[in-house]
Order: C-alpha cells, then sequence, then structure tokens
C-alpha cells in the first residue's frame, strides 16, 4: 500500500444550546454542528511501527509523545480489533488548540479511518462510534464529518438538514481558552433547543434561523477572556458579515457570509486589525 492522506477539518458549532447535566457534572448540550474547509492533514505510509511526526505552524502546542490524541487513538483502535500493524503519520497541524474547534477530535478522527484502511481493519457502526467516544465526546461528530444535531454529550447524532452554499471566517485571539472551566462558569438556567428543522434557502436564511439560536457558552467563555468579546465584535464590523458567533467553548469565534470574496475581504481586514490573531477564511462544507 502506498501513502494517503486524510483532512482533519475544524469543527464549528453553529449553535450550541446546554440543555441540562448529567449525574457526573457533564452538560448535556444541543448543538448544530458543521464543519469548515480549513483543518489538519495527517498523512499515512505503512510501517512495521507506530510512529507520529509533527510539523506546521501550531506543531509547538500539542503533544508529540503518547499524550497525543492521534496515539491514542492509535492504541484504542488496535486494543479494540486485536490488530496492530505499526504505521507511519505525519500530521500537519494548523488549527489553534484549546480552540473550541475540535483540532485534537478531528484529528483522532481522521486517525482512526487512516489506521484503519492502513491496517485493512474495521469495526461494527456502533463499536467504532463507542471506541470513539471514549477518545472524546466531539470524535464521533467527527467521524461523520457532515452537519449534525450534536445531542447527549456527543453520542447522539441526528443528521442536520441541508446547509446552503456560505462561507466563514474563523478568528482565534490566539488565548487557549480550556473546556472545563468555561463550562463550570455558566450560570442561570437551562436553554431549550429549537432544532433547525428545514433547509435553510440560502446564507442569509441560515443567518436568520442561527440568530434565532445561540451559543449559551459565549457568556461565560467572555467572562474568562474578555477578548472573546472583542473577537466578536471585530467580526461583527467586516462588510457582509451576516452573523457573528463563537465555536464551542471558545476561544475562536466565526463570521458568515454570502460569498467567497466577501469572506476574503473579511478576513483581509481582521488581519491587517489584528496581526496576532488567526484568522483563515473558509467554505461551510455541505
Ligand atoms: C464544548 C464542546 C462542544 O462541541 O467543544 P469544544 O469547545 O471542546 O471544542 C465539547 O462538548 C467539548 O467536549 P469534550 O471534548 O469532552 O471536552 P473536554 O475538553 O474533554 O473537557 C472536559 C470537561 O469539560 C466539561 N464538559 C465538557 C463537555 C460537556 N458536554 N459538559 C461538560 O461539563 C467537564 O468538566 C469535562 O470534564
Ligand atoms: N493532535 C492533537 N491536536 C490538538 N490537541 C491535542 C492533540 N493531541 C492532544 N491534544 C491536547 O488536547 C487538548 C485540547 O485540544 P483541542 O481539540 O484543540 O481543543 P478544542 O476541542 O477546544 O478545540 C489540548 O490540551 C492538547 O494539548
Amino acid at each position: 500500500m502506498t501513502s494517503f492522506t486524510i483532512e482533519a477539518p475544524a469543527k464549528v458549532n453553529l449553535t450550541l444550546h446546554v440543555v441540562g447535566k448529567r449525574e457526573d457534572g457533564y452538560h448535556l448540550l444541543d448543538s448544530l454542528v458543521a464543519f469548515a474547509g480549513v483543518g489538519d492533514t495527517l498523512e499515512f505510509s505503512p510501517s512495521g511501527t507506530l510512529s507520529l511526526d509533527v510539523s506546521g505552524p501550531t506543531a509547538s502546542q500539542i503533544p508529540t509523545e503518547g499524550e497525543n490524541i492521534i496515539l491514542k487513538a492509535a492504541r484504542l483502535l488496535a486494543e479494540a480489533t486485536g490488530v496492530s500493524k505499526g504505521g507511519a503519520i505525519r500530521l500537519t497541524k494548523r488549527l489553534p488548540v484549546a480552540a473550541g474547534i475540535g483540532g485534537g477530535s478531528a484529528d483522532a478522527a481522521a486517525a482512526l479511518k487512516g489506521l484503519m484502511r492502513l491496517w485493512d481493519v474495521s469495526l461494527a457502526p456502533e463499536a467504532l462510534r463507542n471506541l470513539a467516544l471514549s477518545i472524546g465526546a466531539d470524535v464521533p461528530v467527527c467521524l461523520a464529518g457532515t452537519p449534525m444535531r450534536m445531542m447527549g454529550v456527543g453520542e447522539v447524532l441526528e443528521p442536520a438538514p441541508a446547509l446552503p452554499p456560505a462561507w466563514l471566517v474563523l478568528v482565534n485571539p490566539m488565548v487557549p481558552l480550556h473546556t472545563p472551566p468555561v463550562f463550570k462558569a455558566r450560570t442561570g438556567p437551562f436553554s431549550s433547543a429549537d432544532p433547525l428543522r428545514e433547509s435553510p434557502g440560502d446564507a442569509k436564511a441560515l443567518a436568520l434561523a442561527l440568530a434565532a439560536r445561540r451559543n449559551d457558552l459565549t457568556p461565560p467563555a467572555i467572562t474568562i477572556e474578555p477578548v472573546v468579546g472583542e473577537v466578536l465584535a471585530a467580526i461583527a464590523t467586516t462588510a457582509d458579515c451576516l452573523l457573528p458567533r463563537m465555536s464551542g467553548s471558545g476561544a475562536t469565534c466565526f463570521g458568515l457570509y454570502a460569498q467567497e470574496a466577501q469572506a476574503r475581504l473579511a478576513a483581509a481586514q481582521l488581519i491587517a486589525a489584528h496581526p496576532g490573531w488567526w484568522i483563515a477564511p473558509a467554505q461551510l462544507l455541505s
């Protein structure tokens, strides 16, 4: 077998409602999750031993040894299938880390897909979903890779209505924001989510539908990192922005645009004003 690559696109929570709490302290979510045309890339080559080589702009922010979520995924897949054939994995890390866009989860999902192909093994869909969930709550949705209504803590997935063509600009102020403190800082009653039931006809209709919903983690994220508020305000000032919103537990926020040219212009405007921020225009994947 020759080498092959698998993309690990950024996860974007277009909406995120915190609807309850489990006895173990995990919060129950109802979230519309989609993916963006920007992400990490994993290359797989046959090898007698398992190895991981990490390069790319954000490589220095993640562990390269056993704690890397890719090697964790490999270990768990070997355990679950009884097969471990080795493999040389090269990760090109582009996504910011601890950023609310599931970079680690996307890498883990891509690792599972790539290693199943490299080792010529498979798991029944339910066993694969459970394995993914044991790696992280966002790994099952990243395995799916298409727009989903995500519920529970990530284990309940329903295909979302088709999303119209649209563009995003992802903006991270390069401040890592870890998930646990954001959930901890959330106050007030739980929300009730009104899931998207019909396919919005165009980007403007999508923006209207999203505007009627929220990301409940935005207020606690801003309390912990006020710069998230600045990011949202900066996105809102760009021409043709249909909606600014935070993804996941932050700190990455996105602007929604109808056209590629509008997103690229907005990204250029933001880069000029905030040279230290990570800013990426990307297609909303359908
Ligand atoms: C919020 C979401 C939305 O897609 O994305 P990110 O912001 O991480 O990208 C996910 O649910 C992130 O799930 P997960 O990947 O398990 O979070 P981790 O970083 O492992 O953080 C785990 C900790 O966050 C809290 N936590 C996490 C998820 C959840 N549904 N309820 C919680 O209360 C718990 O304190 C838990 O111990
Ligand atoms: N391949 C990987 N990519 C990103 N983060 C990783 C990876 N392996 C382990 N990690 C660890 O996972 C944590 C959260 O990563 P990430 O998925 O980027 O967060 P988020 O879901 O909030 O965007 C970080 O503390 C990081 O050190």
